[in-house]
């Protein structure tokens, strides 16, 4: 482990909240912010751009290895932004295609290997909030405290569908409801670093919960285990 800082881990299947809600924490709290799955985006998002097939795990290892990548932090209400190879990328990266890629080589062994230092390596003083999908199970195993956040597949996907048209996509509802289930498969079904909870982790459903009801109960949480110094 890069430090002893303290770590909250969120993970959950795709539109669970996770981003949102690890963004909103970590600038309360004044901690950094580990967002895993764009480390996986990035990495499909170089691959297409470097004509790198998504099943040629060498090179995909090779690529997650020198991947040239900066996080700019958030500001002024705005999310943090995300620099590959010089060009911001921050909204390319997030659409369902680059999602379903970063899905399909997350399942790859040395692209996880690959990407493991680089994730451990967020861990600075005074905390992180890190969310993905292996946050509290394989990445920080440690940290003190872990939550798993959930929400039936229609409401994942109707708040995706609401996000992906505010940007002005192209978007249709029942086909992101078979590729937000095709993504819960693929990624809970894989051999290496499965979505699943960590046996110490708090499960939230935000199904029926308001963004700020799951920031409140995290921040209990954070209260009671006096995390926040
Ligand atoms: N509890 C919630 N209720 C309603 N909308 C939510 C809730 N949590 C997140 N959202 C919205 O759902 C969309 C997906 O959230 P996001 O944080 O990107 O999910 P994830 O990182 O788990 O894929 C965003 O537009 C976000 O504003
Ligand atoms: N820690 C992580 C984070 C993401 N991944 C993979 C699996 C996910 O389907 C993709 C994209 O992750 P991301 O968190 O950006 O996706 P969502 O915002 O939840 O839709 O990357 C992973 O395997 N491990």
């Amino acid at each position: 482990m890069n430090s002893n800082a303290p770590v909250i881990t969120i993970d959950g299947p795709s539109g669970s909240g996770k981003g949102t809600v690890a963004g909103l924490l970590a600038k309360q709290l004044g901690w950094n912010l580990l967002d895993s799955g764009a480390l996986y985006r990035l990495l499909a998002f170089s691959a297409r751009n470097h004509g790198v097939d998504l099943t040629n795990e060498e090179s995909l290892k090779l690529l997650a290895a020198h991947l040239d990548v900066q996080f700019l932090a958030a500001g002024d209400g705005k999310p943090q932004r995300i620099i590959l190879e010089g060009e911001e990328v921050t909204e390319s990266i997030r659409n369902e295609q680059i999602g379903a890629g970063a899905s399909q080589i997350a399942a790859l062994p040395a692209v996880r290997d690959a990407l493991l230092q680089r994730q451990r390596a967020f861990r600075e003083s005074p905390g992180l909030v890190a969310d993905g999908r292996d946050m509290g199970t394989v990445v920080f195993t440690d940290a003190p405290l872990k939550v798993f956040l959930t929400a039936s597949a229609e409401e994942r996907a109707n708040r995706r569908y609401l996000q992906l048209k505010a940007k002005g996509d192209d978007v249709n509802l029942a086909s992101l409801i078979d590729e937000i289930r095709a993504r819960d498969e693929r990624d809970t079904q894989r051999t290496v670093a499965p979505l699943k909870p960590a046996a110490d982790a708090i499960q939230l459903d935000s199904t029926e919960l308001s963004i700020e009801q799951v920031l409140e109960r995290i921040l209990s949480e954070v209260a009671n285990r006096d995390l926040a110094g």
